[in-house]
């Protein structure tokens, strides 16, 4: 039995938990992943725009309250906190809102994360912006106003929110929208999902090279948006899969096999692990059927950058090496999420080497036990390292940050055996 003691701290959520974990209790297990996050944050916007939507299956998450309370304020201050896609969103529908007027601003990391490329885009298209404290950085103050240009161009190798932003505001305005893509395009699937989301309330849109045309839309049929559970959230139970014993078998829903969410591609990575993915109507099963046969994986994971690290504490905990490229985004996320991958895998025993956009992991079988994991306010640092409880005893400072995405984590993971106690 090992012991994942985790630790909240005050003003996050003062309390300090100790999870240990019992090998039989895993196996056959049934868990309800809350929504994507992704999903409920633009159905919850196009719910703004078009009052047809009724949404199903709504995220429990921090990112998704703040996003339906930022929509549902007019003026003054709008704190979205840590997340990245209610600053993008919110400040594209601000922009297009006449008669709102707003100061959108977040945590302190939030007021590191790069927004001039939206702002500058909405900007040509007419809208009212300005930086209250560091050039191209939030807090911003928005004027909303009518938008009549309709073609811009933006850089797309630095974040695909800033496109799903323009893109989910486009059909509400007069002239729709007609985007150039400039350079080499990241998170693609991120896109393709506004896309899908748009075409699914009725919305004409087209994709092709590095151009998107969205036709305007004054109405829409009265539609149901039923989001999809969260897929970088069951990438956890993909690692506790992979790092268990064959015969281990999870249950997750609500998932389909057609998902919007690029980070579905777990159910084909996580075959180099000895995972299996089946679905069944709404379900998916995760089912450990042999060891792992490779030595060392290699990636490009510029179409999921959220899954990095998972993947590499499932490689570290098997003893895997790994070669993770495409993660050029991954220093303007929640943290540096490259830099606090090598310096947490190392306290673990990890040999790691990072550059701008990748991480190579050395194979290594020894695991440090009773490391302290720092979060970073990184709610993917503290799932990530997780899973590690079933083969090390470990510290997750900080591990209330889990709610930024997934609240029910560690009482989730309570129901797969791993039992929590209070440090
Ligand atoms: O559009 C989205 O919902 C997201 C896009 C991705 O960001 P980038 O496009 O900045 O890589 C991803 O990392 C984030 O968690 C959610
Ligand atoms: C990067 C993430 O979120 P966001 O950019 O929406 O804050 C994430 O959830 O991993």
């Amino acid at each position: 039995m090992f012991f994942l003691a985790l630790v909240f701290q005050p003003n996050t959520k003062a309390l300090k938990l100790q999870i240990s974990y019992s090998k039989d209790k895993l196996i056959r297990k049934s868990i309800k992943v809350t929504g994507s996050k992704s999903e409920t944050n633009r159905s919850l916007l196009l719910q703004a725009l078009f009052s047809d939507i009724s949404i199903e299956n709504l995220s429990n998450s921090d990112d998704g309250e703040v996003m339906q309370k930022g929509l549902a304020t007019s003026k003054g201050v709008v704190d979205i906190h840590h997340a990245g896609t209610a600053m993008r969103f919110l400040t594209a529908y601000f922009a297009s809102q006449e008669g709102k007027e707003v100061v959108l601003t977040g945590s302190h990391r939030m007021q590191e994360r790069p927004i001039k490329v939206l702002v500058e885009a909405l900007r040509e298209l007419g809208a009212e912006i300005t930086y209250e404290k560091n050039e191209g950085y939030p807090p911003i103050k928005i004027r909303g106003k009518k938008l009549t240009n309709n073609q811009v161009s933006l850089p797309a190798n630095i974040s695909s929110q800033y496109i799903s932003a323009l893109l989910l505001i486009a059909p509400s305005l007069e002239n729709g929208l007609e985007l150039e893509l400039v350079g080499k395009i990241t998170s693609v699937p991120y896109i393709k999902m506004t896309l899908g989301l748009l075409d699914h309330i009725g919305v004409e849109t087209e994709f092709e090279g590095n151009q998107i045309r969205v036709t305007p839309k004054k109405s829409i049929e009265k539609t149901t948006l039923v989001v999809e559970s969260d897929w970088s959230s069951a990438s956890y139970f993909y690692s506790i899969v992979a790092l268990a014993d064959v015969g281990t078998e999870i249950k997750l829903s609500s998932y389909k096999e057609n998902s919007l969410q690029g980070d579905s591609i777990l159910a084909k990575v996580y075959t180099d692990f000895g995972v299996e993915t089946s679905f069944s109507e709404h379900q998916i099963t995760l089912s450990k059927v042999r060891e792992s046969e490779v030595d060392t994986i290699s990636y490009d994971l510029s179409n999921a950058p959220d899954i990095a690290q998972t993947i590499s504490v499932t490689c570290f905990g098997l003893g895997m090496g790994c070669r993770l490229t495409g993660l050029h985004t991954l220093p303007i996320k929640e943290t540096d999420r490259l830099a606090a991958m090598q310096t947490e895998l190392q306290k673990v025993g990890a040999t790691v080497v990072i550059d701008h956009e990748s991480l190579t992991l050395q194979p290594s079988k020894p695991i440090v036990s009773g490391a302290t994991i720092d979060t970073y306010h990184d709610h993917r640092m503290a799932m990530a390292f997780g899973p590690l409880g079933l083969k090390t005893t470990l510290i997750v400072n900080d591990a209330g940050v889990v709610s930024k995405s997934y609240p029910d984590f560690w009482k989730d993971l309570k129901t797969l055996g791993f039992s929590t106690e209070e440090l």
